[in-house]
């Protein structure tokens, strides 16, 4: 393992409460320095537990963390100098201005007054925030307090952010703020970001590496796009002037591709292709011949949804790396 590179390294991790429940089982992951780093699991997964020992504020059962170099169960307290952690809670004092939230927060992790300053101005500045400061923070938007409250994290200087489900219950607006907010952490900081998220659109667009778990395990982690590539399984969408059309064709067509009933939908017929371009041509050439009225035929990509639904439901042991 090339720790110089990496940022976290999480092997077979275990971790057992008190009450019998495992909610890590062997779980693994990389993640690697000056990236943004999402992780996606439906609900029971164990993605708080999972944050909360990379946290240090849970010791696993078994399993290492090493987290830039240090050992989460030997080195807590070094590690705590090196993160910060923004919970869904914000920690902001409303009573405070916005300024005065930053500078409190540079006292709670001990930096040099002069150095808070300028860093506090790097933060306002870079993440857009000069606009809101002659506004009493009590005034803020939910969307605001949240990029302030992570601004606040940033003033200790830290090499991994983790941020728990950042842009939940957002508005489409304040969500693609957050967005370039994280990016921005990324790029004009340095900064790892790992982040929980049930946005698979969010992961998408954001993330350089994606990690689904389920059952306290990793059913896959790689870059988005090979994840979508993981189903090999593109879609063939024949779309008609009408329901009806649809409808008389699709049962004339299940002599030529295999279909089932659900892949009718309304005007349309969508279904599953392993041999994709081989089908489109095959039901192409088909309609052409049979002098079928249709409005267009083309493939479509599974999205990361389909991904995420294929290695999630229940029932299906499918692990790989
Ligand atoms: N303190 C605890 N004591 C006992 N069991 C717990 C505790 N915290 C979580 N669990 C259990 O561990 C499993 C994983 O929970 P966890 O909260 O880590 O999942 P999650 O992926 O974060 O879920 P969500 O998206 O709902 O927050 C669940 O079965 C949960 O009930």
């Amino acid at each position: 393992m090339k720790y110089e590179t990496v940022a976290i390294h999480v092997e077979k991790l275990v971790k057992r409460y008190r009450n019998g429940v495992q909610a890590l089982d062997g779980l693994s992951l990389t993640v690697n320095k000056g990236e943004i780093f999402s992780l996606l699991g439906q609900n029971g997964a164990g993605k708080s537990t999972l944050i909360n020992v990379l946290t240090t504020y849970l010791r696993p059962t078994s399993g290492s963390v090493i987290i830039f170099g240090k050992d989460a169960c030997h080195e807590a307290t070094e590690i705590r100098t090196l993160i910060s952690w923004v919970a869904q809670r914000t920690s902001i004092d409303t009573r405070l201005s916005l300024t005065e939230n930053m500078m409190f927060q540079s006292n709670l992790y001990k930096v040099p007054k002069e150095e808070a300053k300028k860093r506090m101005e790097a933060l306002i500045f870079c993440f857009g925030l000069e606009q809101y400061l002659k506004y009493p923070v009590s005034s803020y938007s939910g969307g605001i307090k949240r990029r302030l409250d992570i601004a606040l994290y940033m003033m200790s200087n830290p090499k991994v952010l983790f941020l728990d489900e950042p842009t939940i219950g957002m508005d489409v607006q304040s969500r693609m703020a957050m967005w370039d907010m994280i990016r921005k952490i990324r790029e004009d900081f340095g900064t790892t970001v790992f982040l929980t998220t049930h946005y698979l659109e969010e992961a998408d667009r954001l993330s350089d590496t994606i990690c689904i778990i389920k059952n306290g395990k990793e059913v896959i982690q790689g870059i988005p796009h090979d994840l979508r590539e993981y189903l090999q399984q593109n879609k063939l969408k024949i779309s008609f002037g009408s329901k009806e059309e649809a409808k008389s064709c699709f049962g004339r067509l299940k002599n030529v591709i295999s279909l089932k009933e659900a892949d009718l939908y309304n005007d349309k017929i969508i279904t599953d292709s392993k041999n994709s371009y081989a089908d489109l041509e095959r039901v192409n050439r088909w309609l052409l011949d049979n002098g079928i009225s249709f409005l267009g035929i083309e493939m479509i990509q599974p999205t990361l949804e389909d991904v995420f639904i294929r290695l999630t439901r229940e029932n299906e042991r499918e692990v790989c790396q």
